[in-house]
């Protein structure tokens, strides 16, 4: 950035000039993953920590090197936790839950954890604690705490956090704290809404889509134009998130056109963003199994209230929304197998840098050279073990400021 100063915060589509972006690198909450738990944490396998993490690192160096300043969530959390005793309040108290520990255990272990030191707070409250860590003296008082095993969870881990797409999104200039659906997800966004609330970097921001008053994760929701936005409903966002981001955003004078867009109930699909991310300002790489099946249903702001377009094919919706004539589709296999497999393997989860411009995991063979000849530059990364969390470049980034379109 030079001597620029910080860049202006917000983003207005999925392709202006990438300046600054929040991610996770992947830290302890990864060492609690095993086999028993790894499907009710939403991971496909135990990644291999040290490799996921020089993944992560090349992936933040290639950003750098594109000018593109990173944020990393634990130093961000960390910095936030030493200016704010408020946000060490918010942070300790969603993390300390006494239905699940009950109260002798629950007050016990709020009262320490307001002593602990904010970096060590900050790992507390990504990698979670268990039993055997408590660091307090023997049980006596608490019958839950005689009763768990020595590892089970005092605090759930959060390894989902290095997926910083879904917990917060920007759009225009305000910061979206989304509402994760599942319960190994949901604590993320107390740690995204105290940064926010509280980082001197973020004072000021004002919030979007605040009611919260059903689920929206970052990766249904996709800036298709200024004004324009496109959400996934699926596994994750429901029909009321979709409905109530409209709305919100409208009242707010963010957005113009909402297209909501159904897609299948399948972990394979989880996010919008997992079968179509835009990678120039009028182009999408799109799952060629849903290219022509893909729908929406386009809310419009009006003067008075909103008006609700039937489905039609997301393609057309969209075009007409953004008000262009064709919304180039790049397809990205040739043959149905290769297709699903680099689907599964998140080849349509791009993180555009600028507009044709994106970064891709190297594995997607297929996919990548069908955008490079499509004329997409595509920057390449490893995510052996980074994707077995099922997430790609885009989920495992949340732009915090985009040159605006
Ligand atoms: N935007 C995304 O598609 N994020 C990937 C989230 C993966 C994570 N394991 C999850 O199941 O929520």
């Amino acid at each position: 950035m030079g001597n620029e100063g910080p860049s202006v915060l917000g983003a207005n589509s999925e392709v202006g000039t990438l300046r600054t972006v929040l991610l996770h690198r992947p830290g302890d909450e990864l060492k609690r993953l095993t086999p028993r738990n790894n499907d009710q944490l939403l991971f496909d396998g135990l990644p291999w920590v040290d490799r996921a993490q020089e993944e992560h690192d090349a992936f933040a160096a290639l950003l750098r090197s594109r000018g593109v300043e990173v944020l990393l969530l634990s130093e961000v959390l960390t910095e936030t936790l030493t200016v704010s005793g408020a946000a060490r309040m918010q942070g300790i108290s969603a993390a300390v839950d006494p239905r699940r520990l009950g109260h002798p255990l629950a007050q016990e272990l709020a009262a320490h954890l307001r002593t602990v030191e904010p970096a060590a707070l900050a790992t507390i409250l990504t990698a979670g604690m268990t039993f055997d860590e408590l660091p307090l003296g023997p049980g006596g008082a608490s019958l839950v705490r005689r009763m768990h095993h020595g590892g089970d969870f005092v605090i759930e881990p959060l390894p989902n956090l290095l997926f910083t797409r879904d917990s917060s999104f920007w759009i225009g200039d305000r910061v979206a704290i989304t509402a994760l659906a599942l319960p190994a997800r949901v604590r993320e966004a107390s740690l995204t809404d105290l940064i926010y609330a509280h980082h001197p970097r973020f004072l000021g921001v004002r919030r979007a889509y605040e009611s919260h008053t059903a689920p929206v994760e970052g990766g249904d929701v996709l800036l298709l134009a200024p004004g324009v936005v496109a959400v996934g409903v699926g596994e994750r966002t429901t029909p009321a998130g979709a409905e109530a981001l409209a709305r919100s955003v409208f009242e707010d004078g963010l957005a113009h056109s909402v297209l909501v867009v159904p897609i299948a109930q399948a972990r394979a699909s989880m996010h919008l963003d997992t079968v179509c991310t835009m990678v120039d300002v009028d182009a999408v790489v799109m799952y060629p199994a849903i290219q022509d099946s893909l729908s929406a249903f386009t809310i419009h702001r009006e003067d008075v209230g909103v008006s609700i377009l039937g489905a039609q094919p997301f393609l057309k919706a969209a075009a007409d929304a953004m008000g262009i004539g064709k919304l180039r589709v790049i397809d990205t296999g040739l043959d149905n197998v290769t297709a699903e497999r680099e689907q599964w393997d998140d080849g349509n989860n791009t993180l555009a840098l600028e507009p044709g411009v994106v970064v891709a995991y190297e594995r997607n063979v297929v996919t990548n050279s069908r955008l490079e000849a499509s004329g997409i530059e595509v920057l390449r990364i490893s995510g052996s073990e980074l994707g077995s969390g099922r997430g790609g470049p885009r989920c495992m980034s949340c732009p915090v400021s985009r040159d605006l379109l």
